[in-house]
């Protein structure tokens, strides 16, 4: 059986990650992003979600590291939620992928200008307890017809039909 770790101990990240590998043994792990909690760019996303891929595969050496990181990125003043998400197998090989982008409301930019963490503007915006944990900010947005769970999902998706592809052809 296929072990794998994923550097979060949110829900959706680690649900997300076992409805794609069914039949892995998935495991959640406390890792360090070393990125900003949150992240202001696709760059610093990406590089969020590399690095607790690599922290995992670096702490956990018998598995494959996944990470998935949230941010926010810009696109002419107007602030997209952005995600992303890596892993590394068990040759060390990297495979990243980014999942959707949809804008949010200038007064959540100003919360976040002021250095508040999108989750924690999401439950006051909403009205609602654990936003990150639960539909997140995509599912608000969304009228909940993707939450955050599915959303990643589709992310881990793209990184495992990558290695399959890479393995069969590379
Ligand atoms: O425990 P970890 O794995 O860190 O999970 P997290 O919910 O903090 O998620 P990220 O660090 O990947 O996301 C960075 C920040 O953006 C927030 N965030 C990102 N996407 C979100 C979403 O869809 N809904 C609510 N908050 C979100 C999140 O709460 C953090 O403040
Ligand atoms: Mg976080």
């Amino acid at each position: 059986m296929v072990q794998l770790y994923i550097g979060s101990k949110n829900p959706t990240k680690i649900n997300a990650v076992k409805t794609v590998f069914e039949s892995a043994n998935v495991e959640g792990v406390e890792v360090e992003s070393k990125v900003s909690a949150q992240p202001f760019s696709d760059e610093e996303t990406l590089e969020g979600a590399i690095n607790r891929a690599r922290e995992c595969a670096k702490i956990k050496k018998n598995g494959f590291g996944l990470g998935l990181e949230g941010g926010v990125m810009e696109i002419e003043d107007q602030l997209y939620l952005c995600n992303w998400g890596a892993m590394v197998d068990d040759e060390e090989n990297l495979y990243t992928a980014s999942g959707a982008r949809i804008p949010l409301p200038d007064e959540i930019k100003e919360e976040l200008e002021k250095g508040k963490e999108l989750g924690e503007v999401m439950d006051d915006y909403a009205s609602r307890q654990e936003v990150r944990k639960n539909e997140g900010a995509v599912g608000i947005f969304t009228n909940e017809l993707v939450n955050r769970q599915e959303m990643f999902a589709h992310v881990v998706k793209l990184l495992k039909g990558q290695y399959e592809y890479y393995r069969r052809n590379g």
